[in-house]
C-alpha cells in the first residue's frame, strides 16, 4: 500500500495508461481490457488491473495537474515498479492544423510548473518522451490512419488563464497544444529511469473557441486509448 493507492504491491500491472480523468480510466477498463479488477478507490482516483490482448495492463486516474500526477506516479513507479507508463489524456490546440479529435504526441513538455525548477534551479531539464514509445505509438497512429501530430506541448499550471498572450506565443514557436500534466510525468519517470510517453486528444481548439461534444470526446478518445494500448504491450 502507498498513501494515495490502496493496492497490494502485485496488484498493479508494470504498465500503467494514466488518464487525468478517474472516470476515463473507469471507462477504459470496462470498454477495452479483460479480467477487471479494481485496485484502488482511495480519493475516488480510481485503477484497476486487467488484460488487453493477453497482457497485464493497469490504468490509473492521476487527477488534473501536475502536483497530484507527480504523486500517483512516483507511488507507481517507488511502490508498485511500474516500468512504462502512457498518459491518455486531453488537451487545447494552438495551432491552426491541429485539429480538435486529432491526437498528438508529446515530443517533449514545456511547463510553468515550478517542480522540475525546484529541482534544478540553474538547468532548463529537458522533459521528454521516451523514443521508443513516441516512436512505436506513432507508427500504430499512422498504421491505423488516425490524424496524428508530434512535437512540443506546453504542461501548464492554470487552466482559467487571464491571458491567452504567452500560449500563442508558445504556438508561434511551433508548440501544438496545452495541458497540464505530460512535463511532471516525464519529470518523474526521468528521475527514476522509466518509460514515459503522453497522448492526448484534442478537445478543445484555442484558436477557433470549437469545442467537442460528449460523444464526440468518447469516439476520439478511443483512437487514443487503442494507440496507447497497442504501444503498451508491443
Ligand atoms: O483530460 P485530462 O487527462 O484530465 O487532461 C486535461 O484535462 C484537465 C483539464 O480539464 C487537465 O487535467 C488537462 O491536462
Ligand atoms: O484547453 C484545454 C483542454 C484540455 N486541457 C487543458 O489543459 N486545456
Amino acid at each position: 500500500m502507498s498513501i494515495h493507492i490502496g493496492a497490494e504491491k502485485g496488484a498493479v500491472a508494470d504498465k500503467v495508461l494514466l488518464p487525468g480523468d478517474p472516470l476515463r480510466a473507469k471507462y477504459i477498463a470496462e470498454k477495452f481490457l479483460e479480467d477487471v479488477v479494481l485496485y484502488n478507490e482511495v480519493r475516488g482516483m480510481y485503477g484497476f488491473t486487467g488484460t488487453y490482448k493477453g497482457e497485464r495492463v493497469s490504468v490509473q486516474g492521476t487527477g488534473m495537474g501536475m502536483p497530484s500526477a507527480a504523486i500517483y506516479v512516483t507511488e507507481l513507479v517507488k511502490d508498485y515498479d511500474v516500468k512504462k507508463l502512457i498518459r491518455v489524456g486531453t488537451c487545447g490546440s494552438i495551432q491552426k492544423d491541429v485539429h480538435v479529435r486529432d491526437i498528438v504526441l508529446a515530443q517533449a513538455a514545456a511547463t510553468t510548473s515550478a517542480i522540475v525548477r525546484n529541482d534544478f534551479p540553474k538547468h532548463d531539464f529537458p522533459q521528454i518522451a521516451n523514443f521508443d514509445l513516441l516512436m512505436k505509438s506513432y507508427m500504430v497512429a499512422k498504421d491505423k490512419g488516425f490524424n496524428v501530430h508530434v512535437g512540443n506541448v506546453l504542461s501548464d499550471d492554470v487552466f482559467y488563464k487571464d491571458s491567452l498572450d504567452d500560449i500563442f506565443k508558445l504556438g508561434e514557436h511551433g508548440v501544438l497544444a496545452v495541458e497540464m500534466e505530460a512535463a511532471i510525468i516525464y519529470y518523474v519517470a526521468a528521475k527514476y529511469g522509466v518509460q514515459a510517453l503522453s497522448l492526448m486528444t484534442v478537445s478543445d481548439h484555442m484558436i477557433t473557441g470549437e469545442e467537442t461534444t460528449s460523444e464526440e470526446r468518447q469516439e476520439t478518445f478511443d483512437e487514443m486509448i487503442i494507440v496507447a494500448l497497442d504501444t503498451l504491450i508491443n
